[in-house]
């Protein structure tokens, strides 16, 4: 059964089409890669599924249920949540408390604080979780970041460049640990990336944006020779080296 369908998705800004009658299906347990360059309507079209925008035209289901218009805690709790582009961990707290605050969503402190131990040692963090977040390894960071997404206890977990400070050697773990997610507890997984070999290597198809429109779906493989996808990619090192 699909888990999450996109139909038709616009977002409009003033005269700027982000998002441009985007349609795509996600099957449970998929690990999906969104790429496309530089303002193509990536972060745009994650913060819409999550409900930070409210779709211009089109809908979307999720769990067969209309979700667009609801408002970012509901789609949270129904289970679908996003982490964000930057880290955005509270640098001054442990990172025990910063996971325990997503854990509120669903639980009193006590319960969300078990479960913030829990997330954090799915992602192999709880013999650090004491420790500030000012003194973590940026990998550590990024797992982090995973683990209190995690503690909102989504089905769906859509993840903004979590790995956009790290090393290939860095971003491996962080790969290991995200098929581990999906193998082991079952989560569904889109994933926003930059860095074309970590998203080739996590993920199992790429949907690929320009300019707002979906002009790519299907494996990594096939997308990589696709000609709208190689255009789009050289167009913009054209635009950067000129
Ligand atoms: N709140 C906003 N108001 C007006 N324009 C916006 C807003 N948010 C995004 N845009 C524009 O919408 C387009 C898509 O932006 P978006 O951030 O979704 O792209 P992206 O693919 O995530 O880019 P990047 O890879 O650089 O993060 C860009 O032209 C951007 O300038």
């Amino acid at each position: 059964m699909t888990i999450l369908q996109a139909n038709q998705l616009t977002v409009r800004f003033g005269g700027l089409v982000a998002v441009d009658k985007v349609s795509f299906a996600v099957q449970p347990k998929e690990i999906i890669g969104l790429i496309g360059p530089n303002g193509a309507g990536k972060t745009t079209l994650f913060s819409m599924l999550v409900g930070l925008h409210r779709p211009t035209s089109g809908h979307v289901l999720f769990d067969g249920q209309h979700v667009s218009g609801k408002r970012p805690h509901v789609i949270a709790r129904q289970g679908m949540t996003k982490t964000f582009q930057n880290t955005a961990l509270f640098p001054e707290m442990s990172l025990l408390d910063n996971v325990t605050t997503a854990g509120l969503l669903r639980h009193p402190v006590r319960e969300a604080r078990a479960l913030a131990l829990d997330c954090l040692d799915r992602v192999g963090l709880r013999n650090i979780a004491d420790v500030d977040v000012d003194s973590l390894t940026f990998p550590q960071r990024a797992l982090g970041e995973v683990a209190r997404a995690l503690a909102t206890q989504p089905r769906i977990l859509l993840l903004d460049e979590v790995m956009a400070a790290l090393t290939p050697l860095e971003m491996d773990t962080v790969i290991a640990t995200l098929r581990e997610l999906r193998d082991r507890d079952g989560l569904t997984l889109i994933v926003v990336e930059h860095h074309m070999r970590a998203i080739m290597r996590l993920s199992e198809r790429l949907l690929v944006l320009n300019f707002g429109k979906l002009i790519a779906d299907g494996t990594p493989a096939e997308v990589s020779v696709n000609p709208d996808v190689v255009a789009a990619y050289l167009g913009g090192e054209h635009a950067r080296h000129n």
